[in-house]
């Protein structure tokens, strides 16, 4: 399938800041590519390199050219930061957009699909946050696009209008349109993306599926046990185990081993509040490479393994 996006040692600085530090990747035609990593990481930067809103070294192609010179009326963007004129209504905005095109949805039928057929003639300025990030949505989606652009889409917006967003982004991708979205909800990109760059510092750190990114990079399976019972209790289960003042936690715990693991916490008379068990997911893959970390608590004791559980 062919590249719909082409990035080639795409380079950035603002001043002594290095936004991008040669980031190379490519995109195919009606695939969702996500774009996570921490603030500052130059995921915007990125997003305005590849549309061209940018200067940067390197070399970008979208759809088989320099973003300059691409087909406006091919390419939607969704920039992070949008301000559109507040004294027009919905409908008036979105119309507003489609006259820079010449072939355009009907402003009503994007409202609808993004949720807001209710609310389009209410003045941009009465509608709430959420409303707005929809609206602006929307105005990147009445061209039609080919390529869709969406920098963090769904800020601001409550949970189901999350969901509904969703389903029009996979709709899209299903009906041949590229996305390429960034996003700091791992929930999201780990439902959309056909694939995930985490970008950290200006350079990309890892390029890959979720699943397959989550089964390089995503650690262990856990029993986490809400208990102030220390390791000794389960000592002799099997099990890699380690304390702080309130969890036991039960390391690398496939889901056949939940059972032995909660007949050894039974066995020794421990009582505890709740038990989870945690499949790594996307999330555990950004925090293990970039650096930060999710359990602040330190260890109290480790319990010496004594074998595989049985
Ligand atoms: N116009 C600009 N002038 C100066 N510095 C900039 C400019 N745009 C971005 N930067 C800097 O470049 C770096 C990358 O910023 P960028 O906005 O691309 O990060 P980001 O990953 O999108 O962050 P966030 O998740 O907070 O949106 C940051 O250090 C930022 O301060």
């Amino acid at each position: 399938m062919d590249a719909v996006l082409v990035a080639d040692d795409v380079r950035r600085t603002y001043g002594d800041t290095v936004a991008l530090d040669g980031v190379s990747l490519s995109v195919a035609e009606g695939e969702v590519f996500g774009l996570i990593g921490p603030n500052g990481a130059g995921k915007t930067t990125l997003v305005r390199a590849l549309t061209g809103t940018t200067d940067a070294d390197g070399t970008v192609t979208v759809l088989g050219t320099p973003p300059s010179d691409v087909d406006t009326q091919r390419v939607g963007l969704l920039p992070q930061s949008f301000t559109p004129p507040e004294r027009l209504t919905a409908r008036e905005l979105v119309a507003y957009y489609a006259g820079l095109y010449e072939e355009t949805r009907d402003p009503e039928a994007v409202l609808a699909d993004v949720g807001l057929d209710g609310a389009s003639d209410t003045w941009y300025e009465n509608l709430s946050g959420g409303q707005q990030r929809r609206v602006c949505v929307a105005t990147a989606l009445v061209n039609d696009p080919d390529v869709l652009f969406l920098d963090e889409p769904t800020t601001g917006i409550d949970p189901a209008g999350r969901r509904a967003l969703w389903g029009l982004i996979e709709d899209l991708a299903d009906g041949g349109t590229t996305v390429f979205l960034t996003s700091h909800s791992m929930d999201e990109v780990e439902r959309l993306a056909d694939r995930v760059g985490l970008l950290n510092e200006g350079s990309l750190a890892a390029v890959g599926s979720p699943t397959d990114l989550v089964t390089e990079y995503g650690g262990e399976t856990r029993l986490v046990v809400r208990t102030e019972a220390g390791t000794d209790a389960v000592a002799d289960a099997g099990f890699v185990v380690e304390a702080d003042a309130e969890t036991l936690t039960f390391h690398d715990v496939d889901p056949r081993d939940i059972g032995p693991a909660v007949e050894a916490l039974e066995r020794a008379g421990v009582e505890y509040d709740s038990l989870t068990w945690k499949q790594p997911g996307l999330e555990e893959v950004y925090l293990r490479l970039t650096g930060e970390t999710f359990e602040g608590r330190r260890s109290r004791a480790v319990a010496a393994p004594t074998g595989g559980a049985e």
